[in-house]
């Protein structure tokens, strides 16, 4: 399926299966209210699913979607870039802690090359979808051309919907990209408009003089791609009736990069057009390519693809929060078919929750991405639907209710 065909698919939560699991609630053997979160995330999922009380969300599908980035060369991230190849060869023998985890919960496991900047053999598990041999370095000019942000937002919508019809009911994302939470920051700078000082993380472990020149870097990559360093955003899911966003000029990104680096970049051309402006009235696709690597283009599809076919989608971290920043720029309605796994350490992922309306229902400083903190969250979004279905009605079981 096209993107195009993809985004026209995607449809709002239903208000009317909402009210019905709402309702379901209250008739339960329980207080009201009283499995606090996990009811709104049964009353979402039956949104999502236009059904109440929602389908089982299992069996669950993690796919890891790997890719490398130019933007590696600025030492932004302590391990060599090759970890990258390495760890697609580990998650396929079942060594990676995303095994581990996908094991714990019965959930299948697909690594998906999008980018990997090197030759992987052909072996069982692993589709090669591989757009380039790595992104161009965003801190020079865009990561990505929009046809390449495009062919990874389609191998991920491809990947979904191959997921949904073998039969997965619920998906989860997963990235392996040495240098990724980079990028990351950069898109959640561009869609969020917080500044890169406040979103910009230490990823997989860096000392304070890297993290200052990370965070250089990720303003060095709106300046050098054309975009206000601060101050500019896309307007939140939430607010989409809100005309415009709070705009206010950035500082400027010149003054804080490091010298040497390229000035801006040509604008691309844009190829479908979702009708949602990005920063500076740019279009969230352009966004994307500019600053996303391979494996965020490809997540935001396998997002867009899980919503389109009505199967929830657990958001891993901040590589998951920031791509689908970038999903729910291109349709809007695809936030009410996700649910956040988890809140990583990275200042990003949260910053990227909260302009999404989503509540993280894992809290435990993860840092590891691979979709480990999706997956730890399923057995808490299969509680929550499980109680839809098992648990009984105050008139079913003959229990009193509360008076008054
Ligand atoms: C052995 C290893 C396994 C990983 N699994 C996920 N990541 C995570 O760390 C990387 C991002 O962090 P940064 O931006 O600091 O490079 C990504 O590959 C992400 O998936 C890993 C990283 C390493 C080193
Ligand atoms: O937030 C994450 O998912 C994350 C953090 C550090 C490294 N990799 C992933």
């Amino acid at each position: 399926m096209t993107l195009r065909e993809t985004l026209a698919r995607v449809v709002a939560a239903s208000p009317s299966a909402m009210a019905q699991a709402r309702a379901h609630q209250g008739r339960l053997t329980k207080p009201p209210g009283s499995l606090g979160a996990l009811e709104e995330v049964a009353v979402r999922l039956a949104g999502a699913a236009g059904l109440s009380p929602p389908p089982m969300p299992e069996p669950a599908a993690l796919a890891i979607f790997a890719a490398d980035h130019g933007v590696h060369a600025q030492g932004v991230s302590p391990w060599p870039q090759e970890v990258t190849l390495q760890m697609v060869a580990n998650f396929l023998a079942g060594g990676a802690v995303a095994n581990a985890f996908a094991a714990q919960v019965g959930a299948s496991v697909t690594v998906v090359d999008v980018g990997v900047a090197g030759e992987l053999p052909v072996a069982e598990g692993l589709l090669s979808r591989k757009i380039a041999y790595g992104t161009a370095d965003l801190s020079q000019g865009p990561a990505m051309t929009v046809p390449q942000a495009v062919a990874a937002l389609e191998a991920g919508i491809e990947v979904a919907s191959s997921l949904v019809a073998s039969g997965a009911r619920c998906l989860i994302t997963g990235d392996m990209g040495i240098a990724n939470t980079t990028a990351s920051a950069a898109l959640v700078c561009a869609f969020t408009g917080r500044d890169a000082g406040q979103v910009t993380g230490r990823g997989t472990g860096i000392d304070d003089a890297t993290h200052a020149h990370k965070i250089a870097v990720v303003r060095q990559a709106l300046h050098a791609n054309g975009l206000p360093s601060t101050g500019l955003s896309t307007p939140a899911p939430s607010e989409l009736s809100a005309s415009g966003s709070s705009a206010s000029p950035g500082a400027g990104a010149a003054d804080l990069a490091p010298p040497g680096l390229a000035a801006s970049a040509e604008p691309q051309p844009v190829l479908a057009d979702s009708g949602q402006e990005s920063p500076g009235g740019r279009e969230p696709l352009e966004v994307l390519a500019a600053l996303g690597g391979f494996e965020h283009a490809a997540i935001a599809g396998f997002i867009l693809g899980g919503a389109a076919a009505r199967v929830p989608v657990i958001l891993d971290g901040v590589i998951a929060g920031s791509a689908a920043l970038a999903a729910a720029a291109l349709a809007p309605a695809v936030i009410d078919h996700c649910v956040a796994g988890h809140r990583s350490a990275e200042p990003g992922h949260a910053a990227a929750l909260d302009h999404l309306g989503l509540r993280p229902l894992v809290d435990l400083e993860l840092r590891l991405g691979e979709g480990t903190g999706g997956l730890l969250a399923h057995p808490l979004v299969c509680a929550a639907v499980r109680v839809m279905h098992d648990v009984a009605t105050f008139d079913s079981a003959g229990v009193t209710e509360k008076q008054s």
